[in-house]
């Protein structure tokens, strides 16, 4: 006879991040003033939000993960083609696991030399800009020989995240009573950021008892990030009292507030802290059932204001949100885009 197996239990509950509608974000009447108001609710609470039915069709993510997938099984000394350099100048190629590592909003170099010994990461990473934009740096490309076609994808999913990027800055503008295209205004010279990770598999051991991340705990630092992960999980979020899991959800982009608009909004909003940790579904008291955690992968498109333009209070925002900046203490006056993301990457290098 059969037995029914026990429901699978996480150890600690995933948190209760809501998915907001696009269509509905998008709608009008009250469908839409309650999904403007839920992901107003979701930031200030959370600083996370899943997105359904949202722009780019499921088959394009689908696709872009494939192509992901296929670069990072590409040979080591192909990749090696297109090498990240040591700092972080430019921003552009291959990150080989273990070349960069991950902390939080640590700026003394000593420090940041200990955290790579204490809290040591297993990812790869290709970083990417910009196609189109004159103002940053070039890509860095295999030979179309190597890897034919990828450029030509990556130009029109490109294109596909800066689009829904700025329509959900509308939504966002329209949850804090300003002009729909007040922060799309200062994203015209795109230098928005996009990371391809990969956390290749790996003994479950180390990860559950911490020897490993995936990733360190980290706020982003720009305006707004779009998240497109696998269905493996790992993904945590801290809601001010403990991490908890952000499970994949199928068709879905999970969106979430960076540093700059957290410090916009003034703590309205919250930049959350995050980390990729061994999936949920592995931490349950079965040690004999699985032994190596599974590759996974995600795509991080990292909204950016105009280098040049100071972050500072968007109108509307003069009240102090529940949420203490990060940046306070570190935020100095008249702080340009550019100069905290430089400050903050320089110290993954
Ligand atoms: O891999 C993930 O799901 C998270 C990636 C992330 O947080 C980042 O790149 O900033
Ligand atoms: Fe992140």
């Amino acid at each position: 006879m059969g037995s029914i197996e026990a429901p699978r239990k996480f150890y600690t509950e995933p948190a209760d991040v809501p998915v907001v509608d696009y269509r509905a974000l998008k709608g009008t009447g009250e469908t839409h003033q309650n999904a403007l108001a839920q992901l107003d609710r979701a930031f200030r609470t959370y600083g996370f939000a899943y997105i359904s039915n949202h722009s780019i069709p499921q088959q394009k993510v689908d696709e872009a993960f494939a192509w992901s997938s296929r670069f990072f099984k590409l040979p080591e000394q192909v990749k090696a083609k297109v090498p990240h350099p040591a700092s972080n100048d430019p921003h552009r190629g291959w990150v080989h696991d273990g070349l960069s590592h991950v902390s939080q909003m640590v700026f003394d170099r000593d420090e940041v030399q200990e955290l790579r010994k204490t809290s040591p990461e297993r990812k790869e990473t290709l970083e990417t800009g910009s196609p189109f934009s004159k103002e940053v740096p070039e890509n860095k490309w295999l030979p179309e020989g190597d890897f034919p076609g990828h450029k030509a994808f990556f130009e029109s999913w490109w294109h596909d995240c800066t689009e829904l990027n700025h329509s959900l800055l509308q939504s966002l503008c329209e949850c804090l009573q300003l002009e729909q295209d007040y922060l799309s205004r200062n994203q015209t010279k795109n230098i928005c950021h996009m990371s391809w990770q990969y956390y290749p598999s790996m003994p479950l051991k180390p990860l559950q008892n911490s020897e490993f991340k995936r990733l360190n705990a980290h706020t982003d630092f720009g305006q707004l990030t779009l998240l497109f992960q696998d269905a493996v999980g790992g993904l945590e979020i801290h809601d001010g009292e403990k991490f908890r899991p952000i499970v994949p959800i199928p068709n879905t982009v999970v969106i979430n507030v960076g540093d700059m608009l957290e410090r916009q909004t003034n703590g309205r909003w919250k930049s959350a802290l995050h980390r990729v940790v061994a999936p949920s579904q592995f931490m349950i008291p079965k040690e004999d059932e699985v032994d190596d955690v599974i590759d996974r992968y995600s795509i991080a498109y990292f909204g950016t204001p105009d280098p040049d333009s100071i972050v500072s209070t968007l109108p509307g925002c003069e009240v102090k949100g529940q949420w203490n900046p990060n940046m306070i203490g570190t935020w100095a006056d008249n702080m340009t885009a550019s100069t905290w993301i430089e400050k903050r990457i320089a110290m993954e290098y």
